[in-house]
């Protein structure tokens, strides 16, 4: 089966074009569950299926994550399926595409850099603090698009000089917050200055730590701009695979555009084999 391997600030995905291979639906989560298997398969922190749009988009994505659960929209992933999208001749360097978050814009910019418009927040709960093991820990929680991509927005100081296995139970103990009523992205960050802030997330659907998340990065964006750590609509989010940046259009207290910029890597184009994936039912 043909593939395409990228990498976007450090998130890794698969991508199949089902236009041309036409596999069942009902197939794809334990596909995505095996081929993003490290060790023991091609390994990736989530699988993307372009298909047929329903309206007058030029593609759809259909985005799951590494465990096979399906989500409702992935930034750094929108970003490295556009670039796929337009090295595929499927769209041009502009371009919109169908997500379950709603409708995606796309810019293909010089060199691998990719350019997407976000869906705006539906939610955003600046203070939204969370209480683990007795400790408090300030967060926020923010929604991109509807049905939203949730994530929370914890605050935590020289988080620079902290490492992941350092807040691996807090992040997956945050991650199935019993107020989240459908778990969250968590995303822990620190601010640098006034345009730039550290985030480190564990993902969802990942179940640790990722290299980057690009909603994460948005929606943590969002919220310390409201918050007014941030003091720009333009800011620098560090992240352990690389640097995104957001630009945020917005009318006091509304966001109007949402935009993630980052660098993409095309890792591999092949034949996946993977001959455990015939007996996968
Ligand atoms: N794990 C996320 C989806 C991927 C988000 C992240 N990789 C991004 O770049 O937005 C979730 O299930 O909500």
């Amino acid at each position: 089966m043909e593939f395409t391997k990228i990498q976007g600030a450090g998130n890794d995905f698969i991508i199949i074009n089902n236009m041309k291979l036409k596999l069942p639906l009902n197939d794809i989560p334990a596909m995505a569950k095996k081929l993003c298997t490290r060790k023991v398969s091609l390994g990736a922190n989530g699988f993307m299926v372009v298909d047929f749009p329903e309206g007058d988009a030029d593609f759809k994505m259909r985005f799951y994550n590494s465990d096979g659960s399906i989500g409702e929209m992935c930034g750094n992933g929108a970003r490295c399926i556009a670039r796929y999208a337009y090295l595929n001749n499927i769209a041009g360097k502009n371009m919109r595409f169908e997500t379950l978050a709603g409708n995606i814009s796309a810019e293909i910019l010089e060199g691998r850099l990719v350019k997407v418009q976000l869906n705006n927040p539906e939610k955003v709960m600046l203070d939204h603090d969370v209480e683990i093991d007795g400790i408090k820990y300030e967060c926020s929680y923010v929604e991109l698009g509807n049905p939203g991509i949730p994530h929370a927005i914890v605050k935590y100081p020289n988080l620079e000089n902290t490492e992941e296995s350092q807040i691996f139970d807090l992040g997956r103990k945050i991650r199935f917050y019993k107020e989240f009523p459908k778990g969250a992205n968590v995303n822990f960050f620190n601010i640098l200055d006034d345009t730039t802030a550290i985030v480190k997330t564990y993902e969802r659907g990942v179940e640790d730590f990722t290299l980057a998340c690009g909603t994460g990065s948005g929606s943590t964006a969002v919220a310390l701009i409201f918050k007014g750590y941030l003091k720009s609509n333009k800011v620098k989010i560090i992240v352990p695979g690389g640097e995104l940046f957001i630009e945020v259009e917005r009318a006091e207290d509304k966001i109007e555009k949402l935009f993630l910029i980052g660098d993409t890597n095309i890792i591999a184009v092949g034949q996946i084999i993977d001959e455990d994936l015939n007996s996968i039912s």
